[in-house]
């Protein structure tokens, strides 16, 4: 096997980072596979992923790239990370909305829904238009769209998606309810609406409540990190690319952030990101701070900016004249 940690940013920098919407839009290289080929998350190709992982097996590096990758592009970044928003609020200056608890969740979702709604109203009105050129498509989704019409991209990074579905009462267990449904919807018909989803998490399966398997079948974008038990692999992997399974339950605890990534084709390769610090990734997002689109439906959930870090403190006394 190539060792993947000796292979750096250098590979990675060779693949094109758009900054706008050309060729490459929407497309991250995030990590090198066995063969020193990068491995590009391709939101147009796989509109929806579902990253697992046991804790410290590598899940936040490998979203850290994937943040630091879209923060440069023309995409709206909304975060929900129940974790208090330990993970994704380093990521505030680029984010266009986050919710660090389920209730704030709860509100964010159906906002999110209803901005899918728009965009197919926008898609209708688009197709009762007549064709200005002979040669102009019928659109079903917002890519046929004119340039100047086209909604931003949106990506929805849910971090440990567990924390969701957790319920302590009735009244969480309504909650609960209606945001499964608001992400499978999300899931189901997101992707002509240019609304794409990152999900991440330990364990993704039927033993988390009502809804957890089917929003899982539209997931089909599936990396699995290393896992604590065979089931958690066939969570991650099992449905689409079953001989994958084997090769995610060997990667050592020693190897953080390698994993085993595989798609609705049946194909799988290990992969593994460069190693990229919290604080370069943070660094990226507050430089492309200018670029979180203007969304108004969202603006009521931005997330508050972290005080930038000074290098050095400053002295407020101010040093007296030496007096001979
Ligand atoms: N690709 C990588 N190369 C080198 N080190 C890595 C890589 N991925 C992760 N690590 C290291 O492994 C440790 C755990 O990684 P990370 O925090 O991403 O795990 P995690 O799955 O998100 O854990 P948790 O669920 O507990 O937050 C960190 O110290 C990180 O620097």
């Amino acid at each position: 096997m190539v060792e993947l940690r000796l292979i750096g940013f250098d590979v990675l920098r060779k693949v094109r980072m758009p900054r706008k919407t050309g060729g490459g839009f929407l497309k991250v290289p995030v990590a090198l596979r066995e063969d020193a080929t990068p491995f590009v998350r391709d939101y147009r190709a796989i509109p929806h992923q579902l990253t697992l992982g046991a804790t410290l097996s590598g899940k936040s590096m490998f979203l850290r790239h994937l943040i630091a990758g879209l923060a440069r592009q023309r995409v709206a970044l909304v975060g929900i990370d129940c974790k208090r928003g330990v993970e994704l609020a380093p990521f505030a200056p680029r984010l266009s909305a986050l919710a660090t608890d389920p209730v704030q969740a709860a509100e964010l979702l159906p906002v999110l829904v209803g901005l899918m709604e728009d965009r197919y109203d926008l898609i209708k009105t688009r197709q009762g238009i007549a064709p200005s050129t002979p040669d102009e498509e019928i659109t079903s989704d917002i890519w046929g769209l004119p340039e100047d019409e086209r909604p931003v991209p949106v990506v929805l990074l849910v971090d440990e998606v567990a924390e969701l579905f957790l319920v302590a009462t009735r009244k969480d267990e309504e909650r609960r309810d209606e945001m499964v449904t608001q992400l499978i919807r999300l899931a189901q018909l997101g992707r002509a609406a240019g609304i794409y989803l990152e999900v991440c998490g330990q364990r993704f399966g039927a033993e988390l409540g009502k809804g957890a398997t089917m929003l899982r079948a539209q997931l089909t974008g599936r990396v699995c990190h290393r896992v604590n038990d065979e089931a958690s692999a066939k969570m991650a992997l099992g449905d689409i690319a079953p001989e994958a399974v084997g090769a995610a339950c060997a990667i050592a605890p020693e190897r953080p952030g390698l994993a085993v990534a595989g798609d609705t084709s049946g194909g799988w390769s290990r992969i593994r990101p460069p190693h990229l610090s919290l604080a370069d990734a943070a660094a990226i997002c507050r430089d492309h701070a200018h670029l979180v689109p203007d969304l108004p439906a969202l603006k009521p959930f931005r997330p508050d900016m972290p005080a930038v870090p000074v290098s050095a403190p400053t002295s407020l006394l101010k040093p007296l004249p030496a007096v001979e």
